[in-house]
């Protein structure tokens, strides 16, 4: 690689676990190379980035839509700073969900990076309770990016029957039929043989879970939206309201809330995620789908939140969070 960077991108749709991915990378990495990490968040809080904080890595966060035309210049400008300031040892991207993969690929492969960077890993995280619904309802974005993945990493797998798994890598084969696929469960995996790709074609040692594509007779279509760009991005069908303030929450005010949120009154809410104060500790939500999970966390100054879908009624939402007598900001 000489003294080129390498870069790594983790993509993957909205609450895929690329966060969580790149969480591992970060604790079970071999060496000292100081990493610089690219998050492209869709809406205006930076969970991701707090997340990822006090991992001995550089963040930057881009808030928008997506990394689009639009967006190309502030992430070109963003990259070749923090290449020339921070000199980093190796770079990661984890573009926004809603994001095309190919997009991303043709920023960080322009003539300018040619000298700076090399592209190493390409990572498309797909969970597998989502790719029937994500295939059917956002094919352009979802099949962008797992056409364009070198490594497919299935996550959620744990409680998942096998042979709905081994349905899951059969319908992601008609999108891409060579790169690897990784179906174990995450917590069962060293972060080495995820990113393993030499012998792409080759089971793996603990699941038969990495089908030869000359088994299958696919033909490797590339889909016609990713040809070309045409400025069609995740921001034109996806809606995002953020929300920033001090409310108190308890365990159950906040259950009440994605609780409410997940009966479609407010939208369709697809993702939604925040740090918000509770009583004694501040807590963590991650909601995917009608499905969350709360956890403690560092506090921050200010309460946030995140959510994404489609239709939202942002009045209403943004009142249902702040509750009726909660100041905010
Ligand atoms: N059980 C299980 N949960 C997972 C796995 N991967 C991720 N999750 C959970 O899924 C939720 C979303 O994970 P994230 O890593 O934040 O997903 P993301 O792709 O970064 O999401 P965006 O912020 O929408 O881009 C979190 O609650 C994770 O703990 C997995 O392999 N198994």
């Amino acid at each position: 690689m000489g003294h080129k960077i390498p870069l790594d991108i983790v993509s993957g749709f909205l609450g895929a676990g690329k966060t969580t991915l790149i969480l591992k990378m970060l604790k079970e990495r071999k060496g000292n190379e100081k990493i610089f990490i690219l998050e492209n968040e869709y809406g205006k809080a930076g969970i991701d980035g707090s997340l990822l904080s006090g991992n001995k890595a550089e963040i930057k966060e881009i808030y928008s839509g997506c990394i689009c035309c639009s967006l190309k210049g502030e992430f070109t400008q963003v990259l070749k700073q923090a290449i020339s300031s921070i000199k980093p040892g190796r770079i990661l991207i984890e573009p926004t969900g809603i994001g095309k993969l190919s997009e991303i690929l043709q920023i960080v492969q322009q003539p300018c990076f040619h000298g700076t960077i090399v592209t190493d890993h390409v990572i498309t995280v797909v969970d597998v309770h989502e790719v029937h619904n994500y295939l059917k309802n956002f094919g352009e974005f979802y099949k962008d990016q797992i056409y364009h993945a070198k490594i497919i990493v299935l996550s959620k797998t744990q409680e998942f029957p096998y042979p709905k798994i081994q349905e899951i890598v059969n319908l992601i084969r008609e999108h891409n039929s060579t790169a690897k696929i990784v179906t174990s469960p995450w917590d069962q995996l060293d972060i080495q043989e995820i990113l393993q790709e030499d012998k792409p074609y080759e089971k793996l040692s603990k699941n038969e879970d990495v089908i030869s594509p000359k088994k299958l007779n696919y033909t490797r279509k590339q889909p016609a939206s990713s040809r070309t760009c045409h400025h069609h991005s995740g921001a034109d069908i996806f809606d995002n309201v953020s929300w920033k303030g001090l409310r108190v929450f308890s365990i159950s005010s906040l259950n009440a809330v994605l609780s409410a949120v997940s009966t479609g009154q407010y939208g369709k809410i697809l993702r939604a995620k925040g740090i918000v104060a509770g009583k004694k500790e501040w807590i963590h939500f991650e909601y995917v789908n009608g499905q969350w999970k709360c956890s403690t966390t560092e506090p921050l100054k200010l309460g946030q939140a995140v959510f994404i879908g489609q239709n939202l009624l942002s009045e209403k939402l943004l009142e249902l969070v702040e509750g009726a007598n909660a100041k905010s900001c």
